[in-house]
């Protein structure tokens, strides 16, 4: 779990806190008031008032740590890939080109994670570019600030001190940096409030319990592009994903032998990530070839165990199915394919092996899924094994035949096993389940 909004304003509030003590070396003033000197000569500052403030990573902490300094009339400019100028605008701070930036900045601050693109992103060159004396600061990822690099300018008095909260190696492996003169260096800090800490132990708890009742994903790592998996649109989908992975788990097919997952339809352009993962879900918690029939698994584990498992699935998404007006998700392991849409909120299976059901099964509650030779009778006669056994029936579905077989669903009020012996004999193979 991660908790990214519990301790933003903890960590922009530090990074202020270092903006201010740069501009008018507090720390170094008061070491002399400890060390019972009366030094006044030794401490010019500067104002912050009408100094420009570059800010790298115009995200949550970004935005906060902007509309503080705007307050002390600092001037803000920010770059940020995703975040464009338009909605920086917003919260005061003119967006540019990082070439644009750098030469017009009093100060510095990153507030971007540590990827490829971000390590080093101040170094040699970008010191070059700035004034003389810009003042950095990093309350982000240690290396986003090349450490070498900042050590060189700060003797060279091209940088006039960094507040650093992060380093490369937490702890340093050498405190060259945190003891240099102009370093206002602090042991990762920046979250360390009592309030952050309640904040973030409050959303770790509810994460735990949305996850626990399926309700969402947010906070769970690795899961960024999950986030918005179960919101009211696709809701239904993962359900649908979920419950043809259950389906195939149940007709014995082995997932080690591949997924394939095609799914139609614009509305599930953007599908591939989550229905994969949900199918895998359905199919690895019942399956009985992987070790892991009767796990609850959700939409962050599924996947992960798939991949340890050695499972490959093979996602494809088109505009419009052939023979099918609307979405369409089918999935393949081992020649048998489910296909089912969803609607009104509700996944329904649209053909088992290429027989079409008709009317569409409705995959929820206490099902009974049935293989039987293909007759024209075959509705009424398991209808009334079914009702005679006293099981109370909600929906009946039949598919068209092939091969001389049809498929059927049927949808029960009651536990689906007192439906499922009264059928046993009128079917080639039959199973229950509880979606
Ligand atoms: N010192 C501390 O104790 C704390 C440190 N942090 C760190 O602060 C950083 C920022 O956190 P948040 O604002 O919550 O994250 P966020 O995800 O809200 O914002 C990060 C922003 O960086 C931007 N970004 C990504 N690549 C970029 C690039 N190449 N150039 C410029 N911007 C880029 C993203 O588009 C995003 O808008 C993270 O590294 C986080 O780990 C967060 C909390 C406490
Ligand atoms: O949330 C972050 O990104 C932090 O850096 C906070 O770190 P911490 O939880 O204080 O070890």
């Amino acid at each position: 779990m991660n908790t990214p909004g519990g301790n933003t304003l903890s960590a922009a509030e530090h990074t202020c806190a270092l903006i201010c003590c740069l501009s008018r070396d507090i720390p170094n003033a008061v070491a002399t008031m400890r060390a019972g000197k009366w030094d006044r000569k030794n401490f010019m500052g500067s104002e912050l008032y009408g100094k420009t403030l570059g800010i790298i990573g115009l995200g949550r902490i970004g935005k906060e740590v902007a509309l503080r300094m705007q307050s002390f009339g600092m001037t803000t400019i920010g770059y940020d890939p995703i975040i464009p100028g338009t909605v920086s605008a917003e919260f005061g701070v003119e967006w540019m080109e990082l070439e644009h930036l750098w030469p017009r900045v009093d100060y510095i601050t990153v507030h971007t994670p540590l990827i490829p693109q971000t390590t080093n992103l101040i170094n040699d060159a970008v010191f070059a570019k700035c004034k003389a004396r810009v003042r950095v600061v990093n309350c982000a990822r240690g290396g986003i600030i090349d450490e070498d690099a900042l050590l060189k300018a700060l003797e060279s008095g091209q940088c006039g001190g960094a507040g650093l909260d992060v380093y490369i190696n937490e702890p340093p492996t050498d405190y060259k940096l945190a003891q240099h003169p102009k370093v206002i260096a602090t042991p990762h800090l920046g979250a360390s409030t009592v309030e952050a800490q309640k904040r973030v132990a409050v959303e770790i708890a509810e994460q735990f319990v949305d996850l626990m009742k399926g309700k969402s994903l947010f906070g769970a790592i690795n899961a960024q592009a999950m986030n918005n998996a179960l919101s009211p649109d696709t809701r239904p989908w993962v359900e649908l994903g979920r419950c043809l992975g259950t389906l195939l788990g149940k007709l014995g097919v082995n997932p080690k032998h591949g997924v394939s997952l095609l799914a139609y339809g614009q509305v599930l352009k953007n599908a591939g990530q989550y229905l994969s993962a949900a199918v895998l879900a359905g199919l690895l918690g019942n399956s009985t070839h992987c070790g892991c029939e009767g796990l609850n698994l959700n939409l962050v584990s599924a996947p992960a165990l798939a991949k340890k498992l050695g499972i490959q699935v093979q996602v494809s998404m088109h505009d419009i199915a052939t023979n099918f007006h609307g979405p369409l998700v089918l999935v393949t392991i081992d020649n048998q394919t489910v296909g089912g849409t969803a609607s009104g909120g509700q996944p329904l299976l649209e053909s088992i092996n290429g027989t079409q059901f008709s009317p569409l099964a409705a995959l929820s509650g206490q099902v009974i899924v049935f293989k039987a030779s293909a007759d024209p009778g075959l509705l009424a006669t398991i209808a009334g094994l079914i009702a005679g056994k006293g099981a109370h029936i909600q929906g009946l579905s039949v598919s068209g035949h092939k091969g001389g077989t049809q498929w059927g669903v049927v949808n029960l009020q009651t536990a689906p096993e007192v439906g499922l012996h009264g059928i046993s004999a009128a079917v080639q193979s039959a199973f229950s389940i509880s979606f």
